[in-house]
């Protein structure tokens, strides 16, 4: 993890502009031997006269002229093969790294996640890690000690917050560093695959956080593998590969040719592959709406309401398999619904919708409905795969043997299943019984 102010700031005129990134390229030495680097080095120095140095080892260009820039407030996810130039971006943009050539501004402070080792003293405790990391970023001993309990509390390591960092798992190193990261009031967060290392319960904790900083108009810097977390929370994607900028666009339109070219390497045939209707923008606006009012407002029928809970009644997102789950729906009728029908879905947070049914599909009748409020409730079992499972809600009629649909609330919530430790991936889970025969 580092932290840091930027060291070139951008024009007044573009201040609308946080990140500049102009035919950036990085150019590294590789050498076949290690002796190679070293006859190189001799070399570079020792010039006889009359002849031309001899050159040892190649260029390989990690970064080759890549431009692009972030407005404040976006959220730019960057995606790419392993050795595409990822890590090597953000290094740059992060200023531990320095181009070969092009120009690199940013105009704020940035706080970055960079690949673990990076940043935090091993010998120091946790504790003294805070305190130097902030000081480096400009934040005041009164502001910090003030902030402490929350950073101590996000991280949740315990007493190892007393520990050296060396004696840290991967897992506890990520998660003082992201509680770090976050709390030191950055203008843009850079956060290099940090995430993947965490346990779901953590991932989620920070993604939440993600969404929070976002609202707050933290611009940010996201180097991801998963599509579905670039689609679900960036406004942009860049496309990184073999260190050329390939595409840099709507996230669903870079995850396809990002994907296809995945297909293709590997030997496939290129597929249509299903990428989601809506962008982060949409979810987020979907996301805030829920956060506040969880309301959907029309003339005949109006969503008030959407709680996930436990049995208990306890509001949760994170459930383990087969535990049971309740969707309770609270909506205002304005007009009498001689047949009403009530839907609900569970989708992949790419809006592929994995399971939907409706009241009418399971034949219950529910009589007519006076105007008045009205709660009802899904009761259903977490029996899939360790995955996160987004909530749609709608409700309507049936009255002249159609469904017509009065109100529909696609993002309602989500619930994270906790992955089993023998289960598989995806979304189904068939729990198989394996059998070998020789
Ligand atoms: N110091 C270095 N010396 C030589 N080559 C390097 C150096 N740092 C990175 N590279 C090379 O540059 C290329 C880009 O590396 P980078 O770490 O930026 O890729 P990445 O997209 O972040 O990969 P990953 O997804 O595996 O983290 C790789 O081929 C890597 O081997």
């Amino acid at each position: 993890m580092l932290m840091q102010t930027a060291a070139n700031t951008l024009p007044e005129s573009t201040d609308t502009l946080l990140v500049n990134v102009d035919h950036l390229s990085k150019v590294f030495r590789i050498y076949d031997k290690p002796a190679d680097r070293l006859r190189q080095s001799f070399a570079s120095r020792v010039k006889l006269p009359g002849r031309a140095a001899r050159e040892y080892g190649r260029n390989f260009w990690a970064l080759h002229d890549v431009s692009f820039s972030v407005k404040r407030g976006e959220t730019i996810g960057i995606i790419g093969r392993n050795g595409s130039g990822k890590s090597t971006l953000l290094q740059i943009i992060a200023g531990t790294l320095s181009p070969s050539s092009g120009e690199i501004a940013v105009n704020g402070r940035i706080s970055a996640l960079l690949e673990l080792g990076a940043g935090f003293n091993p010998e120091f405790s946790g504790r003294e890690n805070v305190l130097l990391s902030a000081r480096i970023m400009g934040v005041s001993p009164e502001e910090i000690a003030a902030r402490f309990h929350e950073i101590e509390a996000f991280a949740d390591i315990g007493e190892f917050i007393d520990q050296p960092v060396k004696t840290y798992s991967s897992g506890m190193y990520v998660r003082l560093a992201f509680a770090v990261a976050i709390h030191v009031s950055p203008d843009l967060l850079v956060v290099d695959e940090a995430l993947a290392v965490g346990d779901t319960a953590f991932q989620t904790k920070c993604l939440t956080r993600i969404r929070d900083m976002q609202k707050a108009g933290v611009t940010i810097l996201l180097v991801t593998h998963s599509t579905n977390t670039l689609v679900e929370y960036c406004d942009r994607a860049i496309y990184l590969k073999r260190g050329r900028l390939i595409k840099d666009g709507p996230c669903r339109d870079v995850v396809k040719l990002y994907a296809n070219d995945l297909v293709d390497e590997e030997g496939g045939r290129a597929i249509d592959i299903p990428v989601p209707e809506g962008d982060a923008s949409e979810a987020r606006e979907q996301a805030d709406t829920v956060s506040e009012t969880k309301k959907v407002v029309s003339d005949k029928t109006s969503i008030l309401d959407v709680k996930i809970t436990d049995e208990d009644g306890r509001e949760r997102t994170t459930f383990a398999f087969d535990d049971p789950f309740r969707i309770t729906v609270s909506i205002r009728v304005a007009q009498p619904n001689h047949r009403p029908c009530f839907g609900v879905q569970l989708k992949s947070v790419d809006d592929i919708v994995l399971w939907s049914t409706t009241t009418q599909h399971m034949n219950i009748e529910l009589g007519s409905l006076e105007a008045g409020t009205y709660h009802f409730t899904w009761s259903l079992r977490a029996n899939f795969s360790g995955n996160r499972y987004v909530v749609a809600i709608g409700v309507g009629d049936v009255e002249s043997g159609e469904y017509k649909r009065h109100a529909r609330l696609p993002y309602a919530g989500h619930i994270d299943v906790l992955p089993q430790s023998n289960g598989g991936s995806g979304w189904l889970a068939p729990c198989p019984v394996f059998d070998f025969t020789k």
